[in-house]
């Protein structure tokens, strides 16, 4: 290095440790002013977490970001800034399909930044009835895939729960090869999920058609058995790469590559409205022609979309279905209120499930 280009870099990093002495003071003084409103939440019992608060600081600071630093970049940071803002506020648990590493993991993470406490389940169920339990504050469920559809057991269980969908997550979805050495060398069988598997399967008949594929309880558990077994392939992401340790064979493997999974954000409050936001329903109709158009009308009528539109049988015995819908707006909306009342005399059977922030950019 010379010492004309020695000199310079000093002098850069001393202006680097001005503007980051700057930046922590003035963090210091946002984490003073989000104590008070913690304090002001305590005393009122008013719910620590506003979903739609913190959607619309974001959605400021990006549309305000000078750059150079990029929009989903400034995302992240403020996210971070706000969890650990609203952990001096409070602790917050949240429930998950567990175990570390999964990408239910990273959802919780892209929504809710890093300072939270994690309660990673065995099961959809087990998220379910960790939150209405009050185990834990929030839950994070997968609803659907992009290749694989929708997750039925979550969509069965929003029928019974009482509770709420305060927010939505959408993850792109990479799957990996990981093995401990980083070559197929000795290796028998691959583990992953079984969506994984089947998100995996064109790849997988064309690479490595004779493998044993092994479906197992989740991607990190795949690793995690790669990482004891050299004779084994995981299938996981890059989370549970880092964590088990275990060298990359191939990456992106999934057959779409623009694989993304939807998530819920299940609660018992309900998220006011942000300006941008969704509503989700479950509803049925009597089983009569011209009953599912007939649902339809009264969003045509008040001009609500329709943004999302998913059948499942009743199991009732009988060949009658639920719908899953998601709508534009929040139901605290005029038009969203006016749209759901004429619904609602329409169909045998209507649940609001919740309001809450769009997620437009992931
Ligand atoms: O505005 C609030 O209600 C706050 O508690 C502050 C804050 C933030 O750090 O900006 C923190 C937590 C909430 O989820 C929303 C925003």
């Amino acid at each position: 290095m010379s010492d004309g280009w020695q000199t310079k870099l000093s002098e850069l990093r001393v202006q680097i440790d001005a503007i980051d002495q700057d930046i922590l003071r003035l963090l210091a003084q946002r984490a003073q002013v989000a104590e008070q409103v913690g304090q002001h939440k305590a005393a009122t019992q008013a719910p620590v977490f506003r979903p739609e608060r913190e959607a619309q600081v974001i959605a400021r600071l990006r549309e305000r970001n000078p750059g150079p630093l990029h929009g989903e970049h400034i995302e992240t940071i403020f996210r971070e800034i706000m969890s650990a803002c609203r952990a001096l506020e409070q602790r917050m648990f949240v429930a998950y399909l567990g175990p570390a590493g999964t990408f239910s993991e990273q959802a919780v993470f892209k929504h809710f930044g890093q300072s939270v406490e994690l309660v990673p389940c065995a099961t959809i169920d087990e998220v379910f009835r960790a939150v209405a339990a009050g185990t834990a504050d929030f839950g994070v469920v997968p609803v659907e895939n992009s290749t694989e559809g929708v997750v039925n057991r979550t969509l069965d269980l929003f029928l019974e729960s009482p509770l709420l969908i305060s927010g939505e997550i959408a993850l792109p979805i990479h799957h990996n090869v990981l093995t401990q050495s980083g070559t197929m060398q000795g290796v028998q069988k691959v583990c992953a999920h079984q969506q994984a598997l089947a998100q995996c399967n064109s790849w997988l008949n064309q690479h490595y058609p004779q493998l044993e594929r092994v479906a197992v309880a989740s991607n990190a558990e795949a690793a995690r058995l790669a990482s004891l077994d050299a004779t084994v392939a995981g299938i996981a992401g890059e989370q549970a790469a880092a964590r088990y340790n275990l060298q990359f064979v191939a990456r992106h493997v999934q057959d779409d590559p623009h694989n993304r999974t939807r998530f819920a954000v299940i609660g018992q409050h309900q998220a006011e409205p942000s300006g941008q936001d969704h509503t989700s329903l479950i509803l049925s109709v009597a089983n009569k022609a011209g009953a599912v158009h007939a649902l339809l009308a009264p969003l045509a009528k008040h001009q609500v979309s329709m943004t999302r539109f998913e059948s499942r049988p009743a199991r009732t015995g009988s060949w009658e279905y639920y719908f899953f819908m998601d709508i534009e707006g929040h139901q605290a909306q005029p038009q969203v209120q006016a749209a759901l009342a004429e619904l609602q005399q329409e169909a045998a059977y209507c649940k609001v499930l919740g309001s809450y922030p769009v997620k437009t950019l992931s």
